[in-house]
């Protein structure tokens, strides 16, 4: 079958195969799909000076990371983009997938029509760097949630199963479909069917145009060939665009593209057929040797060298004369000349098509599947790893002897008041401290893998968000329920069912708390590191200054008395300490010193109006726990998908 040509060509076929009201798994293999990218230079802005300016004050640099790249690309094909470190390759990427950061000039066409997010969302799937897969879930269970998220809301389970297994078996991975993926810890399936997997997951929604960034980089040589075999293998048998980005690949690997684009500093070398390339550059003079890899040779051959000054100049001069030689060739102008000729037909037609495609684009599995995808995906992970479920349920428990030991049973003389403070102050501090080393320790994973899922347009953070609290929900009922109970009644707080259940209450909140805001710390800052120290900063210090349990907030200066308003501690130590204080009958000693003969006297003097205002506490830090949780997702939204490897 011929090239599409005409705007009025393009195969609607094809775009009804994806439309929901059609069979979404049409294979549609025989309709040609084209992809042409003209003139297509990028800019980033760096801001360069010292840090200490900030990022306000330093100066903006503009960056040509691409300039002028053109190229064209047909459904059977797999080429490959080469080049050293930094030539542009990743940005040619993502320029291609919409999905660039900077200033992107010239065109980008599916199927000769200008592309848009929407169109390049619809048609292509991107295959980052790294895998960001769950390590406890097996293969085919990685594969079958992702096809929940993936595929139309009407897609049945034999649908998802049939799916799942077939791209199982396109990629390779039937003997290892119920082997768990592994992590750092527990040993899972290889690097290369970690990859592999990574791949299955795009091939899901059935793309025409599959773009790869670095597939075979940390595989050894033999896994990087199956692996290329494999994607070539789709391209040809399937009838898909496979267009990936790859550094020096062997001369076995070589062999197996289509075509070859070798971009050096931004600018196109060559861009042609795999088998033209060594009579291109012999031409201009640079014969690949007898028993050379080309491709090590034409990439070194396209590489400025900075060893030193005068090398640096040579292999620049290089570099330019390449550049402009390829510019200035036939193979060159054939490109542009084709991509010009076929897009510049009538655009009805194309219009047409626009409003067709954006009238059948997939439609997402929908809110209620999505959470409930999720949720049975994050449950299904924290239970297959004894860890991580361990430290969610008992890790709260842990600070129980401690407490006991320490404290022992409380009495109802004069020092048991202050062991009672120290008791209330640890109780609202520890549960949040807790919940905050639990997120850090278990959060990340499942951060990094919605990234992945949400720059693929999968589902929103708020889906995401919803779906953790969900499923931490039970083990924080659980961990605390379990705190509350032993700590209340071995160190002897008031025994009445009311009190304990004010105070379980409270230790519930507060270690959801915990968790949420470190989530929104998680939220702003990639590191784990900062964000356990800044969630630890922000937990102690505000516990420090607004419970009132080491030092009366009334004494404290007026900034620090208003600021305590916009404190959890502030509603959480009332609570704590009018559940405790009022009616509690205390001991005086016999010399006649000064002494609390109730705990009702200390809650006049730190908490006057504590036990009256028991009732708007509660709803308080019930308040303060939603307005963070609606925090949480704004900076997720506001702080949108880092840019990613
Ligand atoms: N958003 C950005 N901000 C600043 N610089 C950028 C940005 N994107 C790309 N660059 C710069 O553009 C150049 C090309 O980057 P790119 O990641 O595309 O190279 P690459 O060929 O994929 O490299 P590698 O093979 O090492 O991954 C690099 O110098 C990089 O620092």
């Amino acid at each position: 079958m011929e090239t599409t040509t005409s705007a009025f060509d393009i195969p609607v076929n094809y775009i009804l195969g994806r439309c929901t009201l059609g069979n979404w798994d049409d294979d549609d293999e025989q309709a040609d799909t084209t992809l042409s990218v003209l003139n297509v230079s990028y800019v980033v802005k760096e801001r360069v000076g010292p840090w200490w300016k900030g990022a306000c004050l330093r100066r903006i640099k503009h960056k040509i990371v691409l300039r002028d790249v053109s190229m064209h690309m047909k459904s059977g094909q797999i080429t490959a983009i080469l080049g050293g470190s930094g030539s542009g390759k990743t940005s040619l990427l993502d320029c291609i997938a919409s999905r660039a950061s900077g200033t992107v000039s010239g065109k980008v066409y599916y199927n000769n029509m200008e592309c848009t997010k929407d169109i390049a969302q619809t048609f292509t799937s991107y295959v980052m760097q790294a895998d960001r897969l769950l390590p406890n879930l097996t293969v085919r269970e990685t594969l079958r949630y992702s096809a929940q998220l993936r595929l139309p809301g009407h897609a049945s389970k034999f649908d998802i199963e049939e799916k799942v297994s077939k791209v199982i078996i396109e990629m390779g991975l039937r003997n290892v479909a119920d082997s768990r993926i592994g992590g750092s810890i527990v040993r899972g399936i290889s690097g290369g069917e970690k990859r592999r997997v990574t791949i299955a997951i795009q091939l899901l929604q059935n793309p025409k145009i599959l773009l790869l960034d670095e597939p075979t980089s940390g595989l050894d040589s033999f896994t990087a060939r199956s692996l290329i075999s494999s994607l070539a293998s789709l391209a040809h048998n399937n009838g898909k665009i496979v267009l990936l980005t790859i550094h020096q690949p062997r001369s076995e690997i070589f062999k197996m593209f289509d075509q070859i684009a070798l971009i050096s500093r931004g600018q196109m070398v060559y861009f042609g057929r795999t088998d033209q390339i060594v009579t291109y550059f012999s031409d201009l003079g640079h014969r690949c040797p007898t028993y050379t890899n080309p491709s090590d040779y034409f990439v070194d051959l396209a590489s400025v060298d900075r060893r030193n000054t005068e090398i640096q100049e040579e292999t620049s001069e290089r570099v330019k004369e390449l550049s402009s030689a390829y510019s200035n060739s036939t193979l060159h102008k054939d490109v542009v000349y084709q991509i010009i000729e076929d897009t510049m037909k009538p655009t009805t037609g194309r219009q047409l098509i626009t409003q067709k495609i954006n009238y059948y684009r997939p439609q997402k599995s929908g809110f209620f599947r999505s959470l409930f995808t999720l949720l049975g995906r994050m449950t299904l992970n924290v239970f297959r790893d004894r860890t991580s479920y361990i430290s969610r349920i008992f890790l709260l428990s842990l600070f129980v002897p401690f407490i006991c030991v320490f404290l022992g049973h409380l009495g109802k003389n004069q020092t048991s008041l202050q062991d009672r403070i120290g008791l209330l102050y640890q109780s609202s501090q520890v549960p949040p401290y807790v919940a905050a080393l639990n997120a850090v320790g278990l959060f990340p994973p499942l951060r990094d893998l919605y990234y992945r899922e949400c720059s693929d347009g999968l589902y929103s953070p708020t889906t995401f968000l919803l779906a953790y609290v969900l499923h931490i929900l039970p083990f924080t009922i659980l961990s605390s329920s379990i705190f509350s109970s032993v700590v209340y009644w071995v160190t002897g707080l008031q025994p009445m069912t009311q009190n304990f259940v004010h105070f379980s209450s409270l230790i519930f909140v507060m270690h959801f708390f915990g968790e949420i805001m470190c989530v929104l710390v998680m939220g702003a800052f990639m590191n784990p590191v900062l964000a356990t120290s800044t969630s630890g900063l922000i937990l102690s210090s505000s516990g420090l200054m607004a419970s009132g349990f080491l030092r009366n907030v009334d004494k404290m200066l007026p900034i620090f008395q208003w600021l305590a308003w916009g404190n959890i501690f502030k509603y959480a130590g009332e609570i704590l300490a009018a559940n405790e204080f009022h009616n509690l009958e205390l001991t005086c000693g016999k010399n006649g010193t000064f002494c609390f003969p109730d705990g009702d006297t200390y809650l006049n003097l730190v908490y006057p109006d504590a036990v009256e205002n028991m009732t708007r506490n509660f709803w308080a830090v019930g308040g303060f726990t939603t307005a963070l949780f609606i925090c949480v997702i704004v900076v997720f939204k506001l702080r949108g998908i880092p840019n990613l490897s």
